[in-house]
């Protein structure tokens, strides 16, 4: 099909000879390649058989021996075949115009019509069909999912290894440390294949208890177990159509290795107490953090099963290996925070990203996204190195609430009372943010303010003597 209006092809569809013959020269005169039909059956055959000679335009008159024009755009809109298309016709109903205008015809002239205004109509058709393709390219090419940012060489390759994997069907499994971005990794995949549309399903494998995980993933029929009241799909049947996210394989215990080696072999699932199979349409995506290798040598985790999951192998790199990405990852989850928050946007001083450099991030990405959220939170503007909650021994980034220096906790406390230390410190924090209104402190925590003094009183905050 071509894209200029100079030389598309005009199929004129109309079965009076004299008026086809001479809007056919019309055309042709002014450049456009024309083939000339007599009736609507014709045209529908050749459109649905596919032709060289594809039209970029039609033109149709109304009243034709047979289907009608009107009708056949119709035919055509149904099948998805109608191109862009301009009705001329001298006798055509009120009705008949509006139909086709739904149908999505783009002008409807009256005959006779000049040949300035055919011409104008043509070619603002031509333009108005090459800007929705357009329109269409862009939003096909648009990259779908989430975005998995950085720009070192190792998180260049991974994207483009995601790439290829993507649109194929094989099962992939994503090896890296926690926190390094594997559900990530996973989600793109899915995103970036022909099963988008269809749900992506996610289980971690290590956070539901053994005895429930057999049913969450294969599903129970009513009666199975003391708390089996219903009939219930498990997660692969969830996923039909789409892809499972096997999270932390490395941590399912062995004999479900056995039972998910038989849904991969055979692509059926029997729920628990159940006598039948059911067919899916499941494409397995796994992680894990664990050296299957050597598990698979103390028996822990079944070769067969490794083999087959194992198809398309990924590394996602962690943090230490990429700390080029830092900066850029770093400024992302701090404007995201700041956004989210509704917080101003901190500027970061250079240091930051000194200081962070010399860590281990040994929680990876999350541990970065965290530390920003923070540090966006608890900081001020810029984001100074001296903000950063790392302990004295410089060897960990402090947890909870960065206020709180568990180091300091020792002898571990109840939990209660830990809990009224987070409390009151962060109480105490976002008063000194207000400059100790209360009014303001309350509306920032989303409580009201007779709360908030109760709250003051039971954890014994007032509000320091000011020196001067
Ligand atoms: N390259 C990246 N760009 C942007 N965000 C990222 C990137 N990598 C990871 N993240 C973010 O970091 C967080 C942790 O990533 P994710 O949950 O995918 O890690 P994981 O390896 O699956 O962790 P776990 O092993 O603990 O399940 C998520 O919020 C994720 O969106």
């Amino acid at each position: 099909m071509n894209t200029t209006s100079g030389n598309a092809w005009i199929w004129v569809v109309e079965d009076n000879l004299k008026i086809r013959r001479n809007t056919m020269f019309q055309l042709e005169e002014a450049g456009y390649r024309t083939e000339g039909l007599a009736t609507a059956e014709e045209a529908h055959v050749r459109l649905r058989e596919g032709s060289d000679r594809a039209p970029d335009l039609l033109l149709l008159d109304v009243r034709l021996p047979g289907v009608s024009g009107v009708e056949l755009a119709a035919r055509l809109h149904k099948d998805n075949l109608l191109p862009p298309t301009i009705i001329f016709s001298g006798e055509a109903s009120i009705s008949e115009t509006v139909e086709a205008l739904r149908l999505g015809v783009y002008d409807f002239l009256e005959k006779p019509v000049s040949n300035e205004r055919l011409l104008h109509s043509i070619h603002n058709c031509l333009e108005n069909a090459k800007l929705k393709r357009h329109i269409r390219e862009l939003e096909q090419n648009k990259p779908r999912g989430p975005k998995i940012l950085g720009e070192s060489a190792m998180v260049v390759a991974l994207r483009r290894q995601i790439d290829k994997v993507a649109p194929t069907q094989a099962r992939v499994l994503i090896r890296g440390e926690s926190g390094s971005g594997k559900e990530l990794v996973a989600a793109a995949i899915h995103e970036q294949s022909s099963r988008r549309n269809g749900p992506f399903v996610k289980i971690n494998c290590a956070a539901i208890p053994a005895h429930l995980i057999e049913a969450e993933l294969f599903g129970h029929v009513r009666g199975a177990f003391t708390d089996a009241r219903h009939d219930k799909p498990g997660m692969f049947e969830q996923a039909n159509g789409g892809s499972l996210f096997l999270d932390e394989i490395g941590d399912m215990a062995i004999h479900l290795q056995a039972r998910l080696l038989r849904v991969l072999e055979d692509g059926t699932v029997r729920r628990v107490g159940d006598t039948r199979d059911r067919r899916v349409d499941v494409r397995v995506v796994a992680a894990t953090h664990c050296d299957l290798e050597h598990m698979v040598r103390t028996g822990e985790f079944r070769q067969d099963l490794y083999f087959r999951l194992s198809a398309l192998p990924l590394q996602v790199p962690s943090l230490r290996e990429r700390l080029d990405d830092l900066p850029l990852l770093f400024t992302h989850f701090a404007n995201r925070a700041s956004e989210y928050h509704k917080i101003p946007r901190r500027q970061i001083e250079p240091e930051v990203f000194e200081v962070l450099r010399n860590y281990h991030w040994p929680g990876n990405i999350r541990e970065l996204k965290n530390l920003a959220e923070r540090m966006v939170i608890f900081g001020g503007d810029p984001l100074s190195a001296d903000q950063i909650p790392l302990s004295p021994s410089g060897d960990s980034i402090v947890a909870g609430t960065g206020l709180l220096n568990t180091d300091q906790l020792m002898p571990f406390q109840e939990l209660k009372e830990f809990r009224r230390r987070c409390e009151k410190e962060y109480l105490q924090t976002v008063l000194t943010h207000t400059r100790w209104n209360v009014t303001a402190a309350a509306k920032i925590l989303g409580v009201q303010r007779p709360y908030m003094h109760q709250k003051m009183n039971q954890l014994d905050i007032s509000r320091p003597i000011e020196e001067d």
